[in-house]
């Protein structure tokens, strides 16, 4: 899974590729400086190596990319700061990288602040330079340098935003699509594993759809798929994940909540939906799937238990909320809810 972030989570990748850098580069350096007599350095070198090389790992386990950016970028400005001040020049151009770098694998305000601090603080302590001339020149330019690095950080975050949106929104509805659900799955996933949380999902399937485009055409339908998820998102919690699955059908993941709290919970959906969207006077309603995450669940496993709760609503008589038996927990819930008013 991380392998396959590494395409999906730019940033996850950034950070990624600057430890292997660090590791690559700091590395042999530290072992010159040992062979040199140089010890101090040498440990510096290495002390920053095995942090940027932790944090990686750590994020690499499933921490978050957020800290693990701050503390890598954290650590590659101090490491410069000492090493400016014990080797010189030797140590000074590492500030252009770790500057450019930082803009890179964490947010834009830490790294401006790191930026600053380390440009200024070098300048002003720095040793290698022959001239108060020569400091301000060299804060000069690292901070030209640390604004290039802001002015490219932010273009790239915001056409990389655009370009996400494009790809992970279904653009009739604003619901996430299919692809970034079936990215956002296995990593619901394994935060579930990890942090030892619940986590569900439910399939939403409006009823009859064919029967809106046929009887009030295709555009009324495309309204009603707007109202719908319109009302789902307002129904739901902020952390909660809407998705767009199919023609009518959606996926709701919802983190935190178990099998206990979904009968509850999607009957509101139900009845909300049943209340608040409508088609020529008539109420839509949707039939429902649910199903907790099971301790042995793949991601396809676990949607396939909600798709067929969701069938079994069908069959039921539509208008419904099915529950699904979690494997492994010994429950049986396999629950059943009221059907409203059926339009059929
Ligand atoms: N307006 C509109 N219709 C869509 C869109 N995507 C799919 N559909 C229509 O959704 C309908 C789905 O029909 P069915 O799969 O038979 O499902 P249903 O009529 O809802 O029946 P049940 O699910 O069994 O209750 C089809 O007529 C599709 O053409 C869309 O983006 N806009």
């Amino acid at each position: 899974m991380p392998w396959q972030r590494l395409q999906t989570d730019f940033r996850f990748a950034l950070i990624t590729l600057f430890g292997t850098l660090a590791t690559l580069c700091l590395v042999p350096i530290a072992v010159y400086r040992f062979m040199t007599g140089a010890t101090a350095t040498g440990f510096i070198d290495l002390g920053v190596v095995i942090v940027i090389a932790g944090s990686v790992v750590y994020m690499w386990r499933g921490g978050s990319v957020e800290v693990a950016g701050r503390i890598a970028a954290g650590i590659g400005a101090a490491g410069v700061i000492v090493v400016s001040m014990l080797v010189g020049l030797a140590g000074l151009l590492w500030v252009y990288a770790v500057v450019v770098a930082s803009f890179l694998i964490v947010g834009k305000r830490t790294a401006i602040a790191y930026g600053v601090v380390t440009v200024l603080t070098v300048a002003a302590v720095g040793t290698g330079f022959d001239s108060a001339y020569m400091r301000v020149a060299f804060a000069v330019t690292g901070l030209v340098v640390g604004l290039f690095a802001y002015i490219f950080a932010h273009r790239t975050e915001h056409q990389r935003m655009q370009l996400e949106q494009l790809v992970t929104r279904d653009a009739l509805t604003s619901a996430a699509n299919r692809r970034a659900m079936e990215q956002e799955l296995p990593i619901a996933i394994a935060a579930s594993r990890r942090n030892d949380t619940p986590v569900s999902l439910a399939v939403l399937d409006i009823d009859h759809f064919k029967h809106v485009n046929d009887e009030h055409g295709h555009e009324t339908g495309d309204r009603v798929l707007v109202d719908f998820a319109r009302v789902i998102a307002a129904t739901t919690r902020r952390g909660d994940r809407l998705f767009r699955y199919g023609g009518e059908e959606f996926v709701l993941l919802l983190p935190g909540i178990d099998a206990t709290a979904l009968p509850v919970l999607c009957e509101t959906l139900r009845q909300r939906v049943a209340d608040q969207v409508e088609v020529g006077g008539r109420p839509i309603t949707m039939s429902v799937g649910a199903a907790e995450l099971g301790p042995e669940d793949t991601a396809s496993e676990w949607l396939a238990r909600a798709d067929s709760a969701m069938y079994r609503a069908k069959r039921d008589g539509r208008n419904r909320v099915v529950v699904a038996t979690t494997p492994g927990t010994g429950a049986v819930i396999d629950l059943l809810l009221r059907q409203a008013a059926r339009r059929d």
